[in-house]
């Protein structure tokens, strides 16, 4: 008999999480707090954007035509407790509000609502990513909440996903990393993992800290490989060098590599940012924060670049913004993607509001939930829109459509010619050919 899987939270993790083990083979079972989310992904719908999810989702979601009829959704408890021999926990685990530290609420607050449902053995696995010392905490929680105690066991397997890429990563990942306790955890992992083990991923296994360790390890490489490059941009601005070229050469060389070092206006979403402060957070509560201060220095620089593109705007303008209009394309904090979470494109776009700019924001998919976040900036259905009248534009994520754009078209309807590519991804020399001044970051002026 096949393994049956629950997925518990679905956002993001959880519902590309359910829809991939539901094409790995397994009948899947899954439950979110938030049932709007369960009724939509129930009608093969996702509550939000991810490219090929909605595929995924109409060749497994019960009830809709053709599909294999895996994926099903519920709101018991109870009924996950009896189904699932494996269950995925994939709830958030945030930013504490006005603290450093990570939120842990949403994780013990499910482990918490399953266990007195669990009377039979089985394994619960922690795909959340959480601070070091949770799985052990969370394993003895099981184990005293749930009816069938000892016979409950806790795996933590951390997720590396991107989103825009969340389903091919989950159904081919680079690696799969697994903390046990126990050789039953880890051969259960094995099955549920045995087709993407096949095909060469390579599996590690390890204890829980060090599986938790690698999550926000990993993080921690990616920010400071940006904020890295951000640095070198910073140096390039004041000795007039150029950081792309500066990047693709250090990049040549394999120990360091091309990827992960675009300079800009730096990273944002719901993991990077919130990942390595809540690292800095809980190596303190070790004894261990000095290990982790070069982090500190890594959100600074990262923090500092978003202040720098508003600065930029305010010397392309020739002085303050009161009164002038900026438009802002991109709203979510990387393309392909509708995740606007700590998006480092509306915080400009904020900051530059706050001192009195008129700001119209475009972006192809983020304006919904950019809107609930920041209800009083101005929206545009287009970017030809959001730049009509403006007095500068600012490109802040980095979607292939603004690559695209004609900036001779755009020109004629600007007031401005002002250009402020906060990605470094638009070409330059066609935007200066069509008569605009094109500032990017890190890279000389003309
Ligand atoms: N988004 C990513 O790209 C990504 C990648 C790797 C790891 N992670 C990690 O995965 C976790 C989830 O991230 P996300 O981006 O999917 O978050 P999300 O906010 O999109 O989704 C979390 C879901 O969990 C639900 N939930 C909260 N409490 C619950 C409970 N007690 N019971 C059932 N459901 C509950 C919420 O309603 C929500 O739908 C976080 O720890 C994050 O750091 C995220
Ligand atoms: O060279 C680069 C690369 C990325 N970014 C920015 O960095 C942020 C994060 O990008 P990315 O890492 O691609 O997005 P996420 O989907 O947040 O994925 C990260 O966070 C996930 C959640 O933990 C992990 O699973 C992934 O492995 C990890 O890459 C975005 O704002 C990007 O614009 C840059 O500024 N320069």
């Amino acid at each position: 008999m096949p393994l049956k899987l629950t997925v518990i939270g679905l956002g993001y993790l959880g519902a590309t999480h359910a829809a991939a083990m539901a094409e790995l083979g397994f009948d899947v079972l899954g439950l979110d707090i938030d049932q709007t989310k369960t009724d939509l992904l129930a009608t093969g719908r996702t509550p939000m954007f991810e490219p090929g999810l909605e595929d995924l989702l109409a060749r497994h979601v019960a009830g809709i035509e053709g599909s294999s009829g895996r994926l099903r959704f519920t709101a018991s408890w109870e009924e996950v407790a009896e189904f699932g021999d494996v269950h995925f926990v994939c709830v958030n685990t945030p930013q504490k509000h006005g603290e450093y530290a990570c939120d842990m609420s949403y994780v013990d607050s499910a482990v918490s609502m399953l266990a007195p449902h669990l009377r039979r053995p089985t394994l619960v696995v922690g795909k959340s990513t959480v601070p070091v010392g949770s799985a052990a905490r969370l394993a003895s929680m099981l184990r005293e909440l749930a009816p069938a105690g000892d016979e409950v066991q806790l795996a933590w397997n951390p997720e590396f996903l991107r989103e825009g890429f969340a389903v091919d990563d989950t159904l081919h990942p680079d690696r799969i990393v697994v903390g046990v306790d126990d050789e039953r955890a880890e051969a259960l992992l094995r099955e549920v993992y045995a087709k993407p083990v096949s095909e060469g991923t390579p599996f590690v296994v390890a204890d829980y800290p060090t599986a938790e360790l690698v999550k926000t390890a990993a993080n921690a490489f990616l920010a400071t490989k940006i904020s890295f490059i951000n640095a070198m941009a910073e140096v390039c601005e004041a000795a007039g060098g150029d950081v792309a070229t500066l990047a693709e050469a250090i990049g040549h060389d394999d120990r360091i590599g091309r990827k992960f070092l675009r300079a800009g206006i730096g990273f944002g979403g719901g993991c990077l940012p919130k990942d390595i402060r809540a690292f800095m957070a809980r190596a303190g509560e070790l004894g261990a924060d000095q290990a982790l201060t070069f982090l500190r220095e890594v959100d600074s620089v990262n923090m500092r670049r978003r202040t720098h593109m508003v600065e930029l705007a305010r010397e392309a303008l020739g002085g303050g913004f009161l009164g002038r209009r900026i438009a802002v394309l991109g709203a979510t904090f990387k393309p392909d993607s509708d995740d606007v979470r700590d998006s480092p494109a509306l915080n400009v776009a904020g900051q530059i509001q706050l001192q009195g700019g008129q700001v119209t924001v475009y972006d192809p998919k983020g304006i919904d939930n950019a809107r609930r976040l920041f209800p009083t900036l101005g929206y545009a259905p287009t970017a030809l829109d959001a730049v009509r009248g403006a007095d500068a534009v600012l490109h802040l994520t980095e979607w292939q459509e603004f690559r695209e754009l004609d900036p001779a078209a755009l020109a004629e309807v600007a007031g401005q010619r002002h250009i402020l590519d906060g990605r470094n991804t638009l070409d330059p020399a066609v935007w200066r050919k069509a008569g605009w001044t094109y500032r990017a970051m890190g890279r000389p002026t003309a």
